[in-house]
């Protein structure tokens, strides 16, 4: 079970800043969305320089332009890119495509899919699935999303050959019922980055899922 650290909301100094203090207890390094609006390419290829090895993904959020934007993110050094499950069939097959072209992923965010949406999605066998409760939606609830919301999720894919993601607010709080989906990544921005000190929320989080005998549903 890999743990994919989000870094959103702040600059890209700052962005590298946290990743360094963490890095030990995080696989992957994803690139956040705001990160990529607000300072473009320059974001992805500043990670890509300074963490040679780690994983990185773009969290572009495809929702049209797909060759283009997967063409920048892979060209910037993202090993994977992410688009919206809700986007057109042709911008889904598109990046699939680009992420087969490019010998990079593919994780395709369920935000707000519908059952129609996830059943033309279950043929994308390479592409890692996202279940994933918004900003907006744990904003406006003012509580972090429970595991219900994922759950119900992934118990659509469950029996299905796709790498499972799990993101949106997730914390130590929320781990202990996320734990038994047996997700392949869990995706944790905030719970890390505004922790009063990240190292040790990292750590323990790291150490919870190691004493959880933490394995995805692909080990
Ligand atoms: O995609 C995102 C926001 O759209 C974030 O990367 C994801 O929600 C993880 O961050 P957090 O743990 O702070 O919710």
């Amino acid at each position: 079970m890999k743990i994919q650290l989000a870094l959103d909301r702040m600059t890209i100094t700052e962005a590298i800043h946290m990743a360094e203090q963490v890095d030990f207890y995080v696989d992957w390094i994803e690139v956040g969305t705001s990160l990529i609006k607000e300072f473009g390419m320059e974001s992805v290829r500043a990670f890509r320089s300074r963490f040679p090895d780690k994983f990185i993904v773009a969290d572009v959020k495809t929702v049209d332009n797909a060759a283009y934007e997967f063409d920048m993110c892979f060209s910037a050094g993202a090993d994977a890119a992410t688009v919206m499950g809700t986007s057109s069939p042709a911008t889904i097959e598109t990046c699939v495509e680009m992420g087969g072209r490019h010998g990079r992923q593919v994780m395709i965010d369920l935000l707000h899919t519908t059952e129609t949406q996830w059943k033309a999605l279950i043929q994308y066998k390479e592409a890692i699935f996202c279940a994933h409760v918004s900003k907006d939606q744990q904003e406006m609830g003012k509580q972090q999303p429970s595991a219900d919301q994922l759950h119900s999720i992934v118990k659509r894919f469950g029996g299905l050959e796709q790498k499972i993601a799990l993101a949106g607010g997730i914390n130590l709080d929320s781990l202990p019922a996320l734990i038994p989906i047996r997700p392949d990544i869990l995706i944790i921005g905030s719970a890390i980055t505004k922790a009063f000190d990240p190292v040790v929320a990292a750590r323990t989080i790291k150490e919870f899922v190691i004493s959880c005998k933490g394995e995805s549903r692909h080990e």
